[in-house]
């Protein structure tokens, strides 16, 4: 079946790519566009163009030329993409160092690509990606080449405040004094590994060293993530004397985001951040072309914390930032201060606890990059679990899904009477807390169970299966559910931000009824009975149901919806072994939802292929350049 738009004006190569499913009609056009204008014909370069412009809307930065093969399609399509006709890619590199649209080629009125030779071959950019790459390389460079000038006996005895002696080796410790002794930091750790709260009490050093007056940024890539580090950050300021007003805000607000202006950014390279230290949440979120604005719009006496998980999904936008920024090539040097600080916790042995650094990690430190391994959350098979997804390790990911733990179970496609305990169980509790108007109670019960799903539709999407779980719990309440009609109990998740409101995409919530006293108050008519509650803290925050705008009914949830956020049992519904959506990230990123227990419901050949399937993100930035 072909599943692609064809463009009409595709012709040879291109239409074939393109009616396989490998290119996207857009794809073609942008290749026939910039051919037209900057006066190329080859049908080789135009191939490659289409490809690299292909690879970014897949996520990559560049083309890979040496992997430009290696592309998945649509699962549905019936087409052998190894029987198209690939052109031999020494011809294709060829026809490019000739090409017009080349940028360091001599002719050409448009020059919007460059070819980039790095230690591992070449890559094919878009010029504008790989500005956006040197940018980032440049800044961290600099920002690498000197460093922040500390007390370093006032800094140990604030270590050993916040995180105690130096006894066993501490890798929290570590992030600190890495944190206090280098403008850019990167803190990279699973779910519950301890990352804010280390954040919190680098912010607390920080603080202890420089005043009340030390003005603090705080941001994360969405709405959602920033109230979340916000609240986390708020908890904890008191217990360690942080400015209590402190509050965090997206990428794009902290940067004063101003549509329809040329600069696009209030702060940029002109007109740099007013913070003493700039902190970014779920910087895995974070897209290339956000990270080359952020960097560059901050002064280069700027602490910078980048926290985050380099393992889950990434942006939908082009990059994985995180991840290059933890693999890429090591500069700089370690300073005697942090050589002083925690040289003890660095000359541990490696030890199989990961508590010490092994070799690579101590190196790493020079680039300012720091890994916490400990899960404070959980621990057990879920995270036995997880690492095995994680070194795409497929014999022990069945083996633990295979075997007697309590915290794991494994589902054949047919069998959902778990599952369906678990929905109908879960709504059970919501909807009676929610009808006493226990907004509290409501919100909590809502984590007990998540079902979650690759696909957004089709029959392993999140559209079926959300229709088919408020089916089972309507059957068991005896009732039929319309989501258009609001009901106690029902679980709710917001699609788009309103900052007027506060609520953010992805925000999930559940309507509770109101209390009693409000019923009577002839200023609320009836409907307003029923209040809509979101998670703010500790207290719920309530909304009248008519002030949300973009708001789902939520019975299951795809899987990248569910990043940042946490639930008891998750039950993860595979879909087909082909889908080009099941890959190792994902399936990490579910896996880590869980407190409790993780429930996969597929085939082991599906578990497989999501094991061993990457998500194929092309870069520059983990790769050494050659002049
Ligand atoms: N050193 C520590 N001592 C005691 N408790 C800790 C320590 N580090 C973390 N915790 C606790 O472990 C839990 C998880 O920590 P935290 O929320 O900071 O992790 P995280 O890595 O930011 O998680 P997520 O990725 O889900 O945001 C919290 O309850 C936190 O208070």
């Amino acid at each position: 079946m072909i599943t692609a738009t064809v463009a009409q004006r595709g012709k040879g190569v291109l239409r074939e790519f393109n009616e396989a499913g490998v290119l996207a009609a857009a794809d073609v056009h942008v290749a026939l566009r910039l051919a037209h204008l900057g006066g190329e014909a080859s049908e080789d370069v135009l191939l490659a163009t289409a490809l690299a412009v292909r690879a970014v809307r897949s996520g990559s930065v560049c083309l890979d030329l040496n992997r430009f093969r290696d592309v998945t399609v649509d699962d549905e399509s019936e087409v052998d993409v190894d029987a198209l006709p690939w052109p031999d890619v020494a011809d294709v590199t060829a026809a490019l160092r000739r090409s017009p649209l080349i940028i360091g080629g001599e002719r050409g009125p448009l020059r919007p690509l460059r070819l980039v030779e790095t230690d591992e071959g070449l890559l094919l950019y878009l010029d504008r990606y790989f500005l956006q790459e040197q940018m980032i390389r440049q800044v961290l460079d600099q920002r690498s080449a000197s460093h922040p000038e500390v007390d370093v006996d006032a800094l140990a005895s604030q270590l050993t405040l916040r995180f105690g002696d130096a006894s066993a080796p501490d890798r929290q410790r570590i992030a600190a004094a890495l944190a206090a002794t280098t403008w850019t930091t990167v803190i990279a750790g699973g779910p519950g590994t301890g990352k804010t709260h280390t954040v919190a009490r680098i912010l607390a050093i920080l603080v202890a060293a420089q005043g009340k007056s030390l003005r603090i940024g705080l941001a994360a890539p969405t709405g959602k993530a920033a109230a979340r580090l916000q609240e986390s950050v708020s908890e904890q300021s008191a217990e360690l004397s942080l400015p209590p007003d402190l509050s965090a805000m997206t990428l794009h607000r902290l940067l004063g985001w101003q549509p329809g202006s040329k600069s696009r950014f209030k702060y940029n390279a002109g007109n740099r951040l007013p913070y003493d230290v700039v902190v970014v949440d779920e910087t895995s979120m974070v897209s290339l072309t956000m990270m080359s604005r952020l960097l560059e719009a901050v002064r280069p006496d700027t602490r910078v914390l980048l926290v985050g998980d380099p393992d889950q999904l990434t942006s939908v936008d082009a990059g994985a930032v995180l991840a290059d920024l933890v693999a890429r090539p090591v500069t700089g040097s370690l300073t005697p201060a942090l050589t002083s600080l925690v040289g003890h916790d660095l000359d541990a042995a490696d030890d199989p606890d990961e508590k010490a650094l092994t070799a690579v990690e101590r190196d790493r430190l020079r680039s300012g990059v720091v890994r916490l391994s400990r899960g404070r959350r959980f621990g057990g098979e879920i995270a036995d679990l997880a690492v095995a997804v994680r070194d795409g390790d497929a014999d022990a990911v069945l083996r633990l899904l295979g075997g007697a733990s309590s915290n794991l179970s494994f589902h054949g496609p047919e069998d959902l009477v778990g599952v369906r305990k678990d929905v109908v169980d879960t709504a059970a509790v919501v909807t009676e807390a929610a009808l006493q108007g226990r907004a509290v109670e409501a919100l909590d019960g809502l984590e007990r169970h998540r079902l979650l799903c690759a696909h957004r539709d089709g029959p392993y999407g999140v559209q079926r299966w959300a229709r088919t779980a408020m089916e089972w719990v309507g059957e068991a309440q005896g009732t039929i559910l319309d989501p258009a009609r609001w009901y106690p109990g029902q679980p709710l998740l917001v699609t788009a931000n309103d900052h007027e409101t506060r609520i953010y995409n992805g925000d999930t919530g559940v309507i509770v009824q109101g209390e009693d006293e409000r019923a009577d108050d002839p200023a609320v008519p009836g409907p307003a009975r029923l209040w809509a509650a979101f998670q703010r803290g500790s207290t719920p925050f309530l909304l009248h149901p008519s002030q949300l705008s973009a708001i789902q009914t939520v019975y299951a949830m795809t899987i990248h919806r569910s990043q940042g956020s946490q639930y008891n049992t998750v039950t993860v519904l595979l879909p087909a072994e082909a889908s080009s959506l099941l890959t190792r990230e994902l399936l990490y990123t579910a896996i880590t939802r869980a407190r409790k227990h993780v429930r996969v419901i597929g085939t082991e050949a599906a578990v497989r292929a999501g094991v061993e399937r990457q998500v194929l993100r092309a870069s520059g930035l983990r790769r050494t350049l050659r002049e």
